[in-house]
C-alpha cells in the first residue's frame, strides 16, 4: 500500500513509517488550509483532514495521513492538542486525537499574541528545531514521551480503527 503523510517534519514521518512497517511512506508538503496555529480541537482536526485530503488529491492510488498540532483553550488555560486524519482507498476518514497537556503561562501568553508554538518552545528552551525534535510535549514531561511518541499513539489509533472498519469482511461502519 502507498501512504502519502502530508508533512516534512520528521516526527510525524518517522511515526507513520513505525506504524505501517511493511508499506511504502511518501512525504509530501500538504497544505492543511487552517491557521499555522491552529486554537481548537475543531481547527485543529480540520487541519489533520485537509492534509490527508491534499495528499491524495493527485494520487488517488495511496491512503493519505494528515497529522497537526494545535491547542486548546480548557477553562481559560491552553492544552497542547493533537489530531490526525488517515482517508484509506474507500475514501473513508478516520480521526484520532492525541495526549494533551497544560502549557505554562510563559508559553500561552506568547501563543495569545500571535507567536507560533514551535517559536515559542525554541526561546523558551534555548534550542533549535524543538517542533522537529522531542517537541512541547517531550520538554514538559521531562522527556519521557516525545513528539514522535505522541504521533505514534495517534497513528496507532488511526490504523487501529481502518483494520476494524476496512480490513475486516465481518464488519461494516455503514
Ligand atoms: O511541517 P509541519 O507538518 O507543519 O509541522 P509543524 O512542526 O509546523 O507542526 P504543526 O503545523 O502540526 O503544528 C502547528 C504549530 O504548533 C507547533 N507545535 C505543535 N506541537 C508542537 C510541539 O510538540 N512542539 C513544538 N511545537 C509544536 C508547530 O511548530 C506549529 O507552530
Ligand atoms: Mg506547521
Amino acid at each position: 500500500m502507498k501512504i502519502i503523510i502530508g508533512s516534512m517534519n520528521k516526527t510525524k514521518i518517522e511515526a507513520v513509517k513505525e506504524v505501517f512497517p511493511t508499506d511504502q511512506v511518501l512525504s509530501y508538503s500538504a497544505e492543511s488550509s487552517v491557521s499555522a496555529q491552529p486554537f481548537s480541537d475543531e481547527e485543529t482536526r480540520t487541519g489533520a483532514i485537509n492534509r490527508a485530503k491534499d495528499c491524495i488529491a493527485m494520487n488517488p492510488d495511496a491512503v493519505g495521513i494528515g497529522l497537526e498540532g494545535g491547542v486548546m483553550d480548557v477553562d481559560g488555560q491552553l492544552f497542547l492538542c493533537n489530531w490526525g486524519a488517515m482517508i484509506d482507498l474507500k475514501q473513508h476518514v478516520h480521526t484520532a486525537s492525541g495526549a494533551r497537556i497544560l502549557l505554562p503561562k510563559e508559553i500561552s501568553e506568547p501563543l495569545r499574541d500571535g507567536i507560533e508554538l514551535g517559536d515559542v518552545m525554541d526561546s523558551y528552551a534555548k534550542k533549535q528545531g524543538v517542533r522537529h525534535n522531542e517537541g512541547a510535549i517531550g520538554i514538559f514531561t521531562n522527556s519521557l514521551v516525545s513528539r514522535k511518541d505522541m504521533f505514534l499513539h495517534v497513528v496507532t489509533l488511526l490504523r487501529g480503527q481502518w483494520e476494524y472498519w476496512h480490513d475486516s469482511n465481518l464488519k461494516s461502519s455503514e
